[in-house]
């Protein structure tokens, strides 16, 4: 039985966690789920560390949503070298799903966009732990999670 870690924030607006519980639960079997809510970004990197190391978590979802003013952002960078140091700490996968609130024109884009990118997520993190091989299919394809795919550009 794999365990997936999802840490989230009660400063983000909309409910990350649960969109992330409902696709997982979703997307397959075989794992169950422990989650640990802290204050805000900045609080996530040990939140995933403790989840990993002390829950035992196989790989970690970290949910936040950085303001949009500049020191926000610089919240959200301070929080993204966290989870990286967090991650080569523990050889631990912990996907970072930011949803920058200017990222959205109006509230109900937000909502939208947080949900989307969370759901999207969600599954990179079943993929990786059971379906490595799905990941690799779409390599170069111009993935995106949240607002519509890039998709893929060929030389000729
Ligand atoms: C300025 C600021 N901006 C954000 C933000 O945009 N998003 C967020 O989730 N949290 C923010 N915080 C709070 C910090 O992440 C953290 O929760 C506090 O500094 C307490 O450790 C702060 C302090």
């Amino acid at each position: 039985m794999k365990i997936i870690g999802i840490a989230d924030t009660t400063f983000a607006r909309f409910d990350m966690a649960s969109a992330a519980i409902n696709e997982l639960e979703r997307t397959g079997t075989g794992f169950r789920i422990e989650r640990y809510t802290v204050p805000g970004v900045k609080d996530l990197p040990v939140a995933c560390k403790i989840l990993i190391e002390e829950r035992k978590c196989d790989i970690v979802l970290a949910l936040g949503m950085p303001g949009p003013m500049e020191k926000d952002k610089m919240c959200a960078h301070e929080a993204s070298t966290g989870l990286i140091r967090a991650q080569l700490m523990t050889n631990k996968h912990i996907i970072e799903v930011f949803v920058h609130m200017d990222e959205a024109k109006d509230d109900k884009e937000l909502a939208f966009l947080s949900d989307s990118r969370t759901r999207e997520h969600a599954i990179n993190v079943y993929d990786l732990l059971f379906r490595p091989e799905k990941l690799r299919r779409n390599a170069g394809t111009g993935q995106r999670q949240g607002f519509a795919d890039a998709g893929p550009i060929r030389s000729r």
